[in-house]
């Protein structure tokens, strides 16, 4: 079946008019590359058409190359599409090379492929409202129809690398500040601007630019190579894992060294390369995964219409009721913010205002634009205002009575429609609303600190909540740019619940003989920002032993009783806050190693009544990455097979958005799936005989195992508890 078309229509004025037409977003399938050749060659032949005008339809130029042909050439299911024949014989020759002169008429979106089009056209219109902009390498590719050539000589290399490596998208005005589009219009002048545009060029009233051979912005050589020299540095110290940047690098010197036609066949040759590297792999699995956490089956597929929120409540000033209100206001809703007196509300509001300011002090928001989102918060001591509330969300200390309590008093003052959401991180909701008769309308809404920055949203639905209130925290959600995802109720829900056995894993080995930094400094090998023990310092040592004894409650039989936090807790060794954990800290928060642990660490092995394995000694950064992540895997499986999460997807995002797995690994169960459950369950034996039965491979990744099937593939759903 075609995927997506060109069209052609010829005006009077001898303009023809090519629209992109393959909606959603207008991407650039095969099928819309080889229509839109078709259609140039028939205009350049035709005798009416004097000049090209090419646009997109539904008020979107065009989102790039068809991200679907990735996963489909991944998987062998079509062919490798050539790189070197669409970008040079397509895009070069018959576009830019073409003897009638093409404008762009670009509205809504230029990414990608899209943009590469737009650029090989001999001059660009725009509204204003555009985004402009190269992030193939969020694919884990390079731009492949001439993009690492045009966008340097049309905006400067410094700008065009900013925009590559960082995958950073510009506006109208910037692009044509920059001198990437040529004049910006209203949308409703766009086609007609274009095609006098085009005819402008025809005769000779404007100038017939090839962005290929322009040289007016490239910096001289000698400086152009310092440029590279230094991007090549931070793209090293950004993601040392990561070959396609440095690739990207490369490419573009090419083209400032040999010439631009040496740089598009180099370009052409690394895209393909790419095309099939587990880098680009895990990064396209991820892009769909993404979007696929919005579509939960049972609830989204119900034909439900979000209900219109007009106004949140949100109990608690303290650093998550803050963040979460913080991600509020600066989506516009109006906000009220309950605490128990005055010095809490003021500390409260203030850290609204130092998160605002933050803001302001980046150049993200103007003073006007703070005052005014400011003022959407109301400060309150009591539940009056909560009679027209749509959605309460509860940010208290997870204590079980207060938060009963307060689900009580929320059911008499808050309208029979509102929402009663819990932030709870771990306790259960069937609890929190035990004293209430409201359970259809009681969800968690878990937000991750810094709750006005973490992107990560789970949505924890009981058994008894209705969907129309997993549809509404959907919808807010997504309008506070959240990436939510939809899971069940138990101990830690699926993310905190996943990861628990991170760090106990982590304190396992450490008594057992393993170095706590040595440790941390695979895991950030390996791509993590911190390691477990730097993330228990930042999360706090008071934290760390109360979950962790919710999940000896919880999970007895596969929960570590590790001392040691507990132990340097005596001492007032909490963490950061404290500058004293398993680091020490100076006053702008550096973190160096600090040998006094070793104490600590001596005694808690005592305790635990184990002695150091002389064999751990001796183990490589890989092995310790699986020591502390396949015990990860293990619980993600049970997660999965009790159906707390619908979708091994779902785990992926959540784990790269609220734990920081690495992106280019493709998140906890794709990683999982690249080593395969036999080999996994085989190392979890050999731990479990070694070390005891926090290992023990699940029942789950056992059968998957036996059969040789993948652990993403989906459970069946009659196990599924949502
Ligand atoms: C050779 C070339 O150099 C290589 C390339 O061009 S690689 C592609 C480069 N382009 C990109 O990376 C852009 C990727 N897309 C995006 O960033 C965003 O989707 C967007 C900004 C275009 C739109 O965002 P938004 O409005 O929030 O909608 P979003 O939900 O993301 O996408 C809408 C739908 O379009 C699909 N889509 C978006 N871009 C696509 C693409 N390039 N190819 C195929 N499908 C695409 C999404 O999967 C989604 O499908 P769904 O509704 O079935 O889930």
């Amino acid at each position: 079946m075609e995927k997506g078309r060109t069209t052609i229509e010829v005006g009077a004025d001898g303009v023809a008019v090519i629209t992109i037409v393959n909606p959603p977003v207008n991407s650039l399938s095969i099928d819309v590359l080889y229509s839109l050749k078709d259609n140039y060659e028939q205009a350049l032949k035709r005798n009416d058409v004097k000049a090209i005008v090419v646009t997109g339809s539904r008020g979107k130029f065009s989102g790039g190359f068809d991200i679907s042909a990735f996963s489909a050439i991944q998987g062998g299911k079509i062919g490798q599409p050539n790189a070197d024949f669409i970008s040079i014989e397509i895009v070069t020759n018959t576009l830019e090379g073409a003897k009638k002169p093409s404008v762009a008429a670009i509205d809504g979106l230029a990414l990608g492929g899209g943009l590469e089009i737009a650029m090989a056209c001999h001059a660009r219109i725009s509204t204003s409202n555009v985004q402009l902009g190269l992030p193939e390498l969020q694919l884990g590719v390079i731009p492949g129809f001439g993009g690492t050539q045009r966008l340097p000589r049309l905006v400067g290399l410094t700008k065009a690398l900013e925009m590559i490596l960082l995958s950073k998208s510009i506006k109208g005005e910037e692009a044509h500040s920059l001198g990437l589009v040529d004049a910006i219009v209203p949308p409703d002048q766009l086609v007609i601007t274009a095609r006098r545009w085009a005819l402008d060029i025809v005769e000779f009233k404007r100038p017939w630019i090839r962005s290929l051979f322009k040289t007016d912005k490239l910096e001289p050589l000698g400086e152009a190579r310092e440029i590279l020299k230094f991007a090549r540095a931070q793209a090293q110290k950004q993601a040392a894992n990561l070959q396609h940047p440095l690739v990207c690098i490369d490419v573009i010197e090419e083209g400032i060294v040999s010439g631009p036609l040496a740089g598009l066949r180099k370009e052409a040759s690394s895209f393909q390369h790419l095309l099939t590297s587990d880098t680009c792999k895990s990064l396209v699995h991820v892009f769909f995964a993404q979007r696929a956490t919005s579509k939960v089956p049972g609830i989204t597929d119900l034909g439900l219409t979000p209900r219109k929120t007009k106004k949140v409540a949100i109990l608690g000033g303290g650093l998550m009721g803050s963040g979460i209100v913080t991600a509020l206001i600066m989506s516009n809703y109006p906000v009220i913010l309950k605490e128990v007196n005055e010095d809490f509300l003021k500390a409260g509001i203030d850290r609204i205002k130092a998160n605002l300011q933050s803001r302001v002090k980046k150049g993200k928001m103007s003073d006007e634009k703070f005052e005014k989102t400011l003022s959407l918060v109301k400060g309150v001591l009591d539940y009056d205002s909560f009679r027209d509330v749509d959605i309460v969300i509860e940010a208290v200390i997870e204590n079980i009575s207060l938060k009963q309590q307060i689900f009580s008093d929320l059911e008499k003052y808050c309208p029979p429609h509102c929402i009663l959401a819990s932030n709870t991180s771990t306790i259960d909701l069937n609890l929190i609303g035990e004293k209430t008769s409201s359970q259809d309308r009681i969800v968690g809404a878990h937000f991750f600190s810094p709750a006005h920055v973490m992107p990560l949203l789970e949505i924890v639905r009981t058994n008894k909540t209705s969907p129309q209130v997993v549809v509404d925290l959907l919808d807010v959600g997504k309008k506070i740019r959240k990436t939510p995802i939809v899971v069940g109720n138990c101990t830690g829900f699926a993310v905190n619940r996943t990861f628990f056995p991170y760090t106990q894993s982590a304190l396992l080995f450490v008594d057992r003989g393993l170095d706590v930094y040595k440790i941390d400094r695979a895991c950030t090998k390996f791509g993590m920002p911190i390691g477990p023990f730097r993330m228990i310092d930042l999360v706090g040592f008071g934290v760390g032993v109360a979950t962790g004894m919710q999940y000896l409650q919880s999970f007895p039989d596969r929960s570590y009783k590790s001392v040691l936090l507990s132990l340097m807790l005596e001492d007032k060794r909490s963490g950061e806050a404290a500058r004293k954990g398993f680091y020490k800290y100076d006053n702008r928060r550096k973190a160096t190693v600090d040998p006094e642990i070793k104490t600590y660490i001596e005694k808690s092995r005592k305790m635990a009544g184990v002695t150091v394995d002389p064999e751990l000694l001796k183990i490589s950064d890989k092995e310790i990455v699986e020591m502390v992540f396949l015990p990860v895997v293990n619980e993600a499986c049970r997660v999965l097979d009790e159906g707390i999460a619908v979708k091994a997807s779902d785990l992926d995002i959540a784990s790269i958005m609220g734990m920081g797995f690495p992106p280019y690994r493709g998140g906890i169960i794709f990683w999982a799936d690249t080593l395969g459950a036999s080999y996994i369950h085989k190392r979890l034996e050999e731990w479990t005989k070694r070390y005891g039965d926090f290992f023990k491979p699940c029942s789950y990744l056992a059968e998957r195992a036996a059969k040789g099937s993948l652990l993403s593939a989906s459970v069946e759903r009659g196990k599924a508890r949502l």
